[in-house]
């Protein structure tokens, strides 16, 4: 006999990569601890399997969120947890994005197995898969070799470990999470390398005809208001840029009392030019900030940087 959905315990998708699993545990105790039962789902997706291009090489929007949103649809699964920094910016009309937890600290960090290193000293040969990364070394370290490094956290630190960089670039958010601090030889400076909208933050993400009593419940024991005002403002930004993860742009929203600051801009591949503009406002107002501070970063010179990096990649 089927059990009521109200009571039937709540099943989370996830990822199988370990900061997933992390994600994943994190959610499901948080759950625990509000008197929730819980089952852990893992599913690969295509970002998974697909290790040898680089992300915006595989070109189709949301490849490590797909296959855990089919899931949502089928019933299989009740919630999806992702790092919200990887759910596209606009995500199909039948899901919904319920909640976003407490975010982590959100700058970038430099990664090395010499504790002194130090980039820009000397010939460096420094991995990353993410195409801002790339561009804001080739801007402010415009002698270090940026050399592709994909995979999940493990195979970068051992593509590391066998000599294949001198150092690599990661979010510190998915650092601390595996408990690699101590690798950890320089900490970016949130000015230069702004990061990636949604970093460091876990996003939950639901079928909308999830019943009504359980995505209240799951929002209580999960959101994190100010988190999610930041977010709102962010992906506004993302989704009004036809951002996705492949361009090289940024966003990072702060709030106080009630008030959000939004700074972001675009960066061209090559990184010379840089737009980086920011907008103050209340925090009701989040989307249309992000919505509108897109259109002055467009108007500046985004659209062009735009332009470029689409006409480079087609
Ligand atoms: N696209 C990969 C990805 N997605 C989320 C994180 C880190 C954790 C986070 O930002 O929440 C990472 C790795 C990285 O950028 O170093």
């Amino acid at each position: 006999m089927e059990t009521p959905q109200t009571t039937s315990p709540i099943r989370i998708a996830t990822r199988g990569s370990r900061l997933a699993l992390w994600q994943a545990h994190h959610v499901a105790e948080t759950l625990r601890a509000n008197g929730m039962e819980v089952e852990i789902v893992t599913i690969t997706t295509k970002g998974d399997i697909v290790l040898d291009r680089s992300l915006d090489k595989i070109g189709a929007k949301g490849v490590f969120t797909e296959e855990l949103e089919e899931s949502l649809r089928t019933g299989a699964t009740d919630i999806a947890v992702h790092s919200a920094k990887d759910v596209q910016s606009t995500i199909p009309d039948d899901l919904e994005l319920l909640a976003f937890m407490e975010r982590e600290k959100v700058h970038d960090v430099v990664i090395s197995f010499d504790p002194l290193f130090k980039l820009g000293e000397g010939q460096q040969v420094i991995g990353t898969s993410s195409t801002r990364r790339r561009s804001m070394l080739k801007r402010f370290y415009p002698n270090v070799i940026t050399s592709e490094c994909r995979g999940n956290l493990q195979t970068r630190i051992q593509k590391l470990k066998d000599g294949q960089y001198d150092a690599i670039l990661l979010a510190y958010a998915g650092v601390a999470r595996m408990q690699y601090d101590h690798m950890v030889a320089q900490h970016l400076p949130l000015e230069t390398f702004i990061p990636a909208a949604g970093q460091g933050s876990v996003a939950i993400e639901c079928a909308k005809t999830l019943p009504l009593e359980r995505k209240l419940n799951l929002k209580l024991a999960l959101d994190h208001k100010p988190t999610h005002l930041c977010l709102l403002a962010e992906r506004a930004y993302l989704r009004t840029m036809e951002g996705g993860c492949s361009i090289p742009s940024f966003a990072l929203a702060t709030i106080e009392e009630d008030t959000i600051t939004l700074k972001a801009g675009i960066i061209s591949l090559d990184g010379e030019q840089l737009i980086v503009e920011e907008i103050t406002g209340p925090s009701e107002e989040a989307e249309a900030m992000g919505e509108q501070l897109a259109q002055t970063v467009l108007s500046k010179g985004g659209d062009k940087i735009l332009k470029a990096i689409r006409e480079e990649k087609a």
